[in-house]
């Protein structure tokens, strides 16, 4: 039977390939198992019934910590293929070898909503890869905005909570955010998008993604660039309007999960065109800013796009539990080639990830098979703890140095450091003014006041006010703008004044 929605029919696409029950029901011990209603076994303890027992116990523990932030997803398995070779300035053999497929898996997320949110919620949406390449995992951990929201990771943790529940109410609040933003204005650039039509992909088939940061990259003579990851859907760039985002938030709340696990489903396969910047070290003396801030894009008229590879998305999780909420990405699994990002936000990154993972699933998180290296075996010389171990590496000797034939560590031919870079202050008004006054069209500006007023206008009058000068220095229309509709649309709850049908 052929169905026109293989999300909806999922399990009715699971009877059709099955020709009665897969099984005789077990135990979770496999013993085979009786199914004894409670009611009818009144002269039975409970106790007894080893159904109850086994999953009543289970049910009760199948809940694990959700991730801090991008806790709700859609995902799925694919590959890259690699079009252009570009050995001359990256020996990643991932990268090396036009032609060449390595398996990935992906996981796009709104950063804010919880495990059961809204997948057309107004945020910016994670954009994961997992390379499963021949010398370890790679992973690029990024957005779909081609900028970050700060430089200085020390406001992680502040951001997060500015963002997430009020303490006391528990509801998301617009004083706390927009107090962080009109703290640290370097955020606006970022949040222009967010509240512009960027801020709601139509699903993640049609959403672009970037690395964000400015990686280190080295050839095998030792050269090094630098570059930022550029990934374009195939399908186009498209986005939801404000209202049908809010019409699918009561409708379909799981919308993006859906139509990408349909889509995939369907063999209507999404892929994404992958591009890099490049800058040489000179580039980066010259180039009169710090090409390193995350919270800026880097020119594009001055460092053009180069297309190196694609990827396809062909695969729907099996089970996706198993394979999407247990993925675990780090922006600190990188392979010879590819030093990661010198840049504050990269370094503090680089411990948030592994510590977030072992907090949510586990000392042994990387055993769980979507985050094993599998083109290659991992030989660390870590051992035990919480399962699952795998076999634990076997007999092998289990400490470092020994005299014993272990592992022994790879000495990589002309190895590169990663740079050290000054940061200073981020200053970003610039940027942000160029995004308002030269990428947006006229009626993309008028979207973007509605959609800050939406979210401004339940803040307190001096955040307001703070906001308000802020973006006269993004751009004086701007700020006049959001004044005007300040003066009409000052309101304790959410309201869009054009919405009164
Ligand atoms: C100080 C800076 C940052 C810190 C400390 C941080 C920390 C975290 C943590 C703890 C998680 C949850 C991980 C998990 O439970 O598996 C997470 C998820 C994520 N972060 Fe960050 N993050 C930072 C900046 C960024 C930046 C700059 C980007 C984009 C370039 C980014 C993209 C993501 C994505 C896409 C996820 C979800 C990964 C997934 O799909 O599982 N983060 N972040």
């Amino acid at each position: 039977k052929v169905y026109d929605d293989p999300a909806a029919n999922q399990i009715l696409l699971f009877k059709d390939k099955t020709s009665g029950p897969i099984s005789i029901m077990t135990t979770s011990a496999g013993a085979p198992i009786e199914y004894k209603e409670a009611t009818v076994t009144l002269n039975e303890r409970l106790i007894f019934n080893e159904y109850f027992m086994d999953s009543m116990t289970h049910l009760v523990r199948e809940r694990i910590p959700e991730r801090l932030v991008h806790a709700k997803a859609g995902g799925a398995f694919g590959y890259f293929e690699l079009t252009h070779d570009i050995s001359d300035i990256c020996k990643a053999k991932v990268f090396n070898g036009a032609g060449k497929k390595t398996p990935i898996a992906a996981r796009f997320s709104p950063v804010v909503v919880e495990r059961g949110g809204i997948d057309t919620s107004r945020d910016a949406r994670g954009f994961a890869l997992k390379f499963y390449t021949e010398e370890g995992n790679f992973d690029i951990v990024g957005f779909s905005t081609p900028m970050y929201v700060y430089k200085d990771p020390l406001l992680f943790p502040t951001f997060v909570r500015a963002q997430k529940r009020n303490p006391a109410t528990n509801l998301i609040d617009p004083n706390m955010l927009w107090d962080f933003l009109t703290l640290r204005p370097e955020s606006l650039h970022m949040f222009l998008l967010v509240f512009g039509d960027r801020g709601v992909p139509d699903g993640y088939r049609h959403m672009p993604g970037f690395g964000i940061h400015t990686f280190q990259v080295v050839n095998k003579h030792g050269d090094i660039h630098f570059i930022r990851f550029h990934f374009r859907p195939d399908a186009g760039i498209k986005n939801l309007r404000s209202r049908e985002a809010m019409k699918l938030a009561a409708s379909d709340p799981d919308y993006a999960t859906r139509d990408l696990y349909r889509a995939i489903g369907n063999g209507d396969f999404p892929s994404w065109t992958a591009s890099i910047q490049v800058l040489s070290e000179d580039d980066v003396k010259h180039a009169g800013f710090d090409v390193f801030d995350v919270t800026r894009v880097l020119p594009l008229d001055k460092y053009p796009l180069r297309p190196f590879g694609r990827f396809v998305l062909n695969k729907n999780p099996v089970n996706y539990f198993a394979e999407i909420e247990q993925l675990a990405f780090n922006p600190a699994n990188l392979v010879p080639g590819i030093l990661g990002g010198p840049d504050k936000v990269f370094e503090a990154r680089r411990l948030a990830y592994r510590d977030a993972q072992y907090y949510r699933l586990g000392a042994n998180f990387i055993n769980i098979p979507v985050n094993c290296p599998f083109k290659n075996k991992a030989f660390a010389y870590n051992r035990d703890g919480q399962p699952p171990v795998k076999d634990n590496q076997k007999d092998i000797p289990n400490y470092y140095p020994n005299s014993f034939n272990g592992p022994a560590p790879y000495k990589e031919k002309g190895k590169v450091e990663l740079v050290e870079v000054y940061q200073d202050q981020p200053d970003n008004y610039g940027q942000a003014r160029e995004l308002y006054e030269n990428e947006m069209t006229p009626e993309e500006r008028t979207r973007l006041v509605e959609n800050i007023l939406y979210s401004l206008g339940p803040a307190t009058k001096f955040l307001q006010d703070r906001a308000v000068k802020m973006f006269a220095r993004i751009h004086p229309d701007l700020s006049e703008r959001i004044w005007q509709g300040l003066q009409v649309n000052r309101t304790s709850i959410p309201y869009y004044s054009s919405w009164d049908d």
